[in-house]
């Protein structure tokens, strides 16, 4: 029996995790999947409820997890409170108390929604990134960090980039050994010709290189790689690159798949124990509506029974159910051409589970 946690976050996080349970409903009664699923807060709604975004009670569930699936948090709300009580520093508090340090990222575009792309079909028809983001080191958790007034009475906001070779070498290691079951090349991402940070970056993964001589790595400029990414993003196989410019990439990648709706990711422990989690945010500019796309949820949810679960049938049932319903033609707001109708979080979902019934028949 396989203990899962849900955490279904704040605003269009709980919309997308009602669709994921459904798709976990149909694969108990229909597929046999053994699963207990237990639901906690993370984010403001564990501010409102519990007083913390990573209320103890959530971490508890946590380690008791085999695996763990996330909507999304943040929001308008809780901007004006306390740094320290965010939203957003549960996410980060819960990805570095589980030691989650591999954030993996797939962009993968559906033949299907090559019109959805903002760049040309013959540009991204095919595209197989994988973003390997370091996520538990580098400027998102460096110290020191916070605002303070100085003694000419300016105030200023500051925080600190630091890797240290470890965690520089695990995470090229989980790379690297990706980019032998994939297509061999490695694009490390830094800032080296800047950043002492990268400087170190560059030179562990020049040294790794060695340990695997059928990969083939190259370097590149973080600003260069954004560029690239839009203008022949096929050169890519794997990417590796540090906390911060993983996350601005990989929203960045999410487009050429046609939506950041569509885009999944899995964070890693050093066990494989994972969070599974959509890239995208918590989208209150949509959120109530019920129009938010939720494949890049049941997306990661098949990441979960691949990566974590040893489920690999049932993750490849729910990619191939996720594959004809975009071969039907069904579209959430976000992916449905200009001047189409388009369908719904619930509907989307629904659809989803059909499909899901079809394929156990
Ligand atoms: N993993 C997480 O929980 C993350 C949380 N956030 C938080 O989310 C909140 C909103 O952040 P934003 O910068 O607006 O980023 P966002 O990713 O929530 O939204 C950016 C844009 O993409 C659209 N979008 C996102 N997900 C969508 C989906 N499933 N279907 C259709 N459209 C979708 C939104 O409507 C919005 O226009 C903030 O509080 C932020 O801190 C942001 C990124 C990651
Ligand atoms: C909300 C942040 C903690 C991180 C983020 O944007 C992400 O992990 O994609
Ligand atoms: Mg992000």
């Amino acid at each position: 029996m396989h203990r899962v946690l849900l955490l279904p976050g704040d605003h269009i996080g709980p919309e997308i995790m009602a669709e994921a349970r459904k798709v976990i409903d149909v694969l108990v009664a229909e597929f046999g999947f053994s699963v207990e699923c237990e639901t906690a807060h993370l984010g403001g709604c564990g501010v409102d409820a519990e007083g913390a975004p990573l209320p103890e009670s959530t971490l508890r569930l946590a380690k008791a997890s085999d695996a763990m699936l996330l909507g999304a948090v943040g929001g308008p709300e809780w901007d004006g409170i306390e740094r320290e009580l965010r939203p957003e520093r549960g996410l980060l508090g819960i990805r570095a108390a589980m030691g989650l340090f591999a954030n993996l990222r797939p962009a993968i575009l559906f033949p299907e929604l090559a019109a959805a792309s903002s760049l040309r079909p013959e540009v991204v028809s095919d595209l197989n990134i994988l973003i390997v983001r370091e996520l538990t080191g580098g400027i998102y958790f460096g110290s020191p960090r916070g605002v303070e007034q100085r003694a000419d009475g300016v105030r200023e906001g500051f925080n600190t980039l630091r890797y240290d070779e470890n965690e520089i070498r695990r995470i090229g290691e989980v790379a690297f050994a990706a980019a032998q079951r994939r297509g061999g090349q490695v694009c490390s991402v830094d800032k080296a010709n800047v950043l002492e940070s990268s400087e170190l970056w560059r030179e562990v993964m020049t040294d790794l290189a060695s340990n695997y001589p059928d990969v083939t790595l190259s370097h590149m400029y973080v600003d260069n790689a954004a560029m690239q990414l839009v203008r022949a993003p096929k050169q890519f196989d794997v990417m590796v690159t540090g906390n911060l410019f993983g996350d601005i990439l990989s929203d960045c990648a999410a487009m050429l798949t046609g939506s950041i709706g569509m885009l999944p990711s899995a964070s890693l422990d050093e066990q494989g124990r994972g969070l599974y989690e959509p890239v995208h945010g918590s989208a209150p500019d949509i959120s109530g509506q019920g129009v938010a796309n939720p494949l890049a949820t049941l997306l990661s949810l098949a990441m979960m029974l691949r990566h974590s679960l040893d489920e690999a049938a049932l993750a490849d049932h729910v990619e191939q159910a996720v594959r004809s319903v975009l071969q039907q033609g069904l579209r959430t707001a976000d992916i449905a051409p200009q001047g189409t109708s388009a369908v719904g979080t619930r509907a989307m979902g629904d659809a989803v589970v059909e499909a899901l019934r079809a394929r156990a028949a």
